[in-house]
């Protein structure tokens, strides 16, 4: 049996990790998967789009080796060209400065990190492959040489995981651990074994103390050391989309929302006269107002335009209300009611219902209305009063109210709370519509015939820029 000591050897631990922020690793991408999807996914996306649950996991630690000590005869007594290979090899170990041997250790197994990819609109490829797994570590061969060192280097090369801006990572059934928000932003899910020591094998008579086998340096059935790296870490992860937009526009079906987005931004929504065309959000950024210069030029502002919302979508209704959750990151919200439907305040009263079964700080949200389709008779004649009516339900918004929910709201997305649960053990399910604040302004268009589309703009460009002084205020009252 062989005897080691490690008193006088330094091993260098070769894959110090850096913080997660920091990582500069070669990017692995993922491949795509040629499975066949399941037939639910190609039939239903929209059910699919923005939740799904993956397992990842980081690689294994490559193994470290038992290596001969520089001049001495290789145990297994290998003649000619080995040996002088490994004599060779084996005077090359470096020294520390107080002359320790520095020996190589099993190469890193690649992390796994997810991020935020701008390319990336929905999470349905991570239905297609679901699985994901990073490469091992090179092992140290007996010679002392990293076997990955020739291609890859010593560490296995990060996976990285591509999800749309806005997703929230979370442990499978567990904690929160990441929203990422902003393109870009990273995180890392599952951390690469680490490699395994090398050791070296002393001569009998210079044998000064016997290591103790530790975790990572067994002896298999024959007897032989192994000098094994870490396995890799394995996570269940469910990852959740929330779309990122300033502007959400709500309305029911048919109500013009598509046409809106496409008539104000460069996006190209299905528009059609049945309902529930749109099944997923569709986004589009509307650029800034040219007029007010070019300091004020940041007024361009994302809109989601969302599926429509009917009577009883709590109850799973018409999509559902699922959806409703791409929302929550919105500032503003623009109500798109057809003024030419057979009840229009009845229609406008059942989405803001809706809203508030979902989530009652939704109602707290700053707002606009826009009675669309005043090209039409019925409409025409109408909305003039309509507006009148609906400017007055509800009373004055108050910015105070409105950041307090704002702040729950950011607590809630922090600690990931289903809004449901807001919506059902809160007080205000007794609360009236009327006691939510009433609309920022109400305005008529037509977006097929593009009536009244610029002073629809007006309106919620300085909407937003009242959401934004508001944000100004709070960042210099916490400065
Ligand atoms: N006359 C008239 N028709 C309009 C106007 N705006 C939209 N429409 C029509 O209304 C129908 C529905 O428009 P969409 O934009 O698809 O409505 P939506 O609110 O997105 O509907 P869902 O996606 O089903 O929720 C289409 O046939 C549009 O052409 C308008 O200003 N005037
Ligand atoms: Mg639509």
């Amino acid at each position: 049996m062989n005897d080691f000591i490690f008193r006088d050897i330094k091993l260098r631990n070769n894959c110090e990790r850096t913080p997660c922020h920091v990582i500069k690793s070669k990017v692995a991408t993922v491949k795509d998967s040629t499975s066949t999807p399941p037939a639910s996914l190609i039939r239903e996306p929209h059910k699919y789009f923005d939740q799904v649950v993956i397992t990842v996991r980081s690689g294994d630690g490559g193994h470290g080796a038992v290596l001969t000590m520089p001049g001495q005869r290789s145990p297994s007594k290998s003649q000619g060209r080995d040996d002088q290979n490994q004599a060779r090899q084996r005077s090359s170990y470096k020294r520390d400065s107080d002359g320790s041997l520095i020996l190589p250790m099993g190469g890193h197994g690649g992390d796994v990190i997810i991020f935020a990819d701008e390319s990336k609109d929905s999470l349905l490829e991570l239905h297609r492959k679901s699985r994901h797994n990073a490469k091992r570590g090179g092992n140290v061969d007996a010679m002392g040489v990293l076997t990955s060192q020739l291609r890859d280097g010593s560490a296995a090369s990060t996976l990285r995981i591509p999800v749309p801006v806005g997703t929230v990572v979370k442990r499978k059934r567990g904690k929160f651990i990441a929203d990422l928000a902003q393109p870009g932003d990273e995180i890392l899910v599952a951390r690469g074994g680490h490699g395994g020591i090398s050791l070296i094998e002393m001569p009998a008579h210079r044998r000064k103390r016997v290591i103790n086998l530790t975790t990572n340096v067994m002896r298999d059935e024959s007897d032989k050391v192994l000098v094994l790296g870490q396995p890799g870490e394995e996570v269940s992860l469910e990852l959740i989309l929330r779309v990122v937009a300033d502007v959400g526009l709500v309305g029911l079906p048919n109500a013009g929302k598509s046409t809106l987005l496409a008539a104000v931004t460069h996006a190209k929504p299905d528009i059609a006269d049945y309902p529930f065309t749109t099944l997923m959000p569709n986004l589009g950024r509307l650029d800034g107002d040219p007029s007010l210069g070019a300091m004020k030029y940041s007024s361009d502002a994302t809109l989601a335009d969302l599926p429509g919302l009917i009577e009883g979508a709590h109850l799973g209704k018409g999509l559902g209300r699922n959806f409703l959750r791409h929302l929550r990151r919105t500032r503003l919200l623009v109500h798109v009611v057809d003024a030419a439907a057979e009840d229009p305040l009845n229609d406008y009263k059942t989405v803001k219902e809706e809203l508030r079964m979902y989530n009652p700080s939704y109602l707290e949200r700053p707002y606009i209305v826009v009675l669309n389709k005043i090209d039409l008779p019925k409409a025409s004649v109408r909305w003039p009063s309509l507006a009148q009516e609906i400017s007055i339900i509800g009373k004055k918004a108050g910015h105070s109210d409105t950041r307090t929910k704002a702040e729950q709201l950011s607590q809630a997305l922090e600690e990931d709370a289903v809004p449901s649960s807001v919506d059902s053990t809160n007080v205000d399910k007794e609360k009236q519509l009327e006691d939510y604040p009433r609309p920022l302004a109400v305005v008529g268009a037509s977006f097929l015939k593009r009536i009244g589309i610029e002073e629809m703009l007006k309106e919620i460009r300085s909407a937003l820029n009242k959401c934004q002084s508001l944000n100004d205020d709070d960042d210099a009252a916490a400065a």
